[in-house]
């Protein structure tokens, strides 16, 4: 088993990464004492996981369990208030703990009802996607989505702990699994060149998820995301390069209906955008554009996607939570391993939208 500590203002917290830490839960609750627990997961996962988790849990306190529907479409306030209800009707309370059993849909879901539920709660997370286990389960950002944009609602709750076994990914879909490297290759690209190489080396074992790599992989995308938020909790400045490729990859899900697309297919093509945006105004050179291109298309990732117009994706990108005065910030790579965070003036968007064939 291996682990990485997040360190935040007032608050520290281990993540247990490895094949078979699930055994771990029990311990995280024995040191949280919980009143009670309720686990949130979705009707895929609790179909697979449910029974195990439930038994691991009821032996340390009474346990109980929501089963949301499953998919990017339902990380909205029917999921969250699901949540909220099941907690009230089992009479959790202060000293309650929530477990987050699932992907990022599920672990954003859960951490915001824990954030909001008696003004807030504990909460552990258990993912069970390479994405979760590599990103999202990370750093406290919860939330859901609005028909205006992504994650437009939300708050910073730091969990208790992460638990990422790595044993769930045996039952993870392929096209799933390509969307967590796609946040694997951004942490590479923002902040690690050697990570980034030793991808562009392990990627066809990466796919194959061969253990050794995935440990790896895991353990470091982990301690890259650990290092920026524990150095930039709220998003002040650094911690807003973790949303490298996510201006227009979540104009990308919005515009085409949250779930066509995958979370990290999207934030593949607006790596490549953020890329290729960057070239224009001559700050990266076209051979690391290259290798990023080549590294996405390698992973089974769209680098490009069909049916977007250039205005629609910049009115969306306008209202990114990053935008001022409806200016789209961008996070832009200079080079493997480095990035800078800038306004990009509306109109270079569209002629790098243009040049990479989108519709007007
Ligand atoms: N909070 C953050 O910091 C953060 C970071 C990155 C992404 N996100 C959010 O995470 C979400 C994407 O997360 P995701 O990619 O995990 O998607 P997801 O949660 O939708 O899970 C993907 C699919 O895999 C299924 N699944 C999950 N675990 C499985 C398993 N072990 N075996 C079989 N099937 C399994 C799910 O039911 C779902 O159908 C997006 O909403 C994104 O905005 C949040
Ligand atoms: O943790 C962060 O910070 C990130 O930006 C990680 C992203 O991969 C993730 O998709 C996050 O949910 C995006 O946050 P948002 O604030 O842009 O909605
Ligand atoms: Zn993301």
């Amino acid at each position: 088993m291996k682990e990485v500590q997040v360190k935040v203002p007032g608050h520290s917290y281990t993540i247990k990464l490895g094949s078979g830490v699930i055994k771990e839960l029990p311990a995280e609750l024995k040191r949280l004492n919980p009143s009670s627990c309720l686990i949130a997961t979705n009707i895929t996962v609790g179909s697979l996981y449910l029974k195990k988790a439930t038994d691991l849990c009821n032996g340390m306190c009474r346990t109980e369990s929501v089963v949301l529907p499953d998919g990017e479409a339902y990380k909205d306030w029917g999921s969250v208030s699901a949540i909220l209800e099941k907690l009230a009707s089992m009479g959790a309370d202060r000293k309650s703990v929530v477990i987050a059993l699932g992907g990022g849909v599920v672990g954003d879901l859960a951490g915001f009802a824990a954030a909001i539920y008696m003004r807030g709660i504990r909460f552990i997370q258990v993912p069970t996607t390479l994405l979760a286990m590599v990103d999202s389960s990370v750093g406290g950002k919860t939330g859901m989505n609005m028909t205006a944009g992504k994650n437009l609602v939300g708050t910073f709750h730091q969990p208790e702990a992460v638990i990422a076994d790595s044993d769930f990914l045996r039952t993870l879909p392929e096209r799933e699994i390509g969307a967590g490297i796609a946040e694997i290759i951004k942490h590479g690209v923002l902040a690690d060149k050697t990570y980034f190489e030793e991808l562009e080396r392990d990627m066809e074992k990466l796919r194959a998820l061969d253990p050794e790599t995935v440990a790896k992989v895991v353990g470091r995308s982990c301690e890259i995301k650990a290092g920026v938020v524990s150095r930039d909790e709220k998003e002040k400045g650094e911690r807003a390069k973790l949303n490298l490729g996510h201006t227009f990859g979540h104009a990308i899900e919005k515009l085409t209906g949250y779930g066509t697309w995958l979370h990290g297919e999207a934030v593949a093509v607006g790596t490549v955008l953020a890329a290729v945006t960057a070239e224009k105004q001559g700050k990266i050179n076209c051979g690391d554009v290259k290798r990023i291109q080549d590294l996405i298309h390698r992973a089974g990732l769209p680098v490009r996607i069909a049916g977007i117009s250039a205005s629609k994706a910049i009115e969306a990108m306008k209202g990114d939570k990053k935008s001022t005065k409806g200016v789209p910030h961008f996070i832009l790579p200079v080079a493997i391993g480095t990035t800078v965070i800038e306004e990009v003036p509306e109109g270079l968007i569209k002629e790098a939208l243009l040049e990479e064939g989108y519709e007007p």
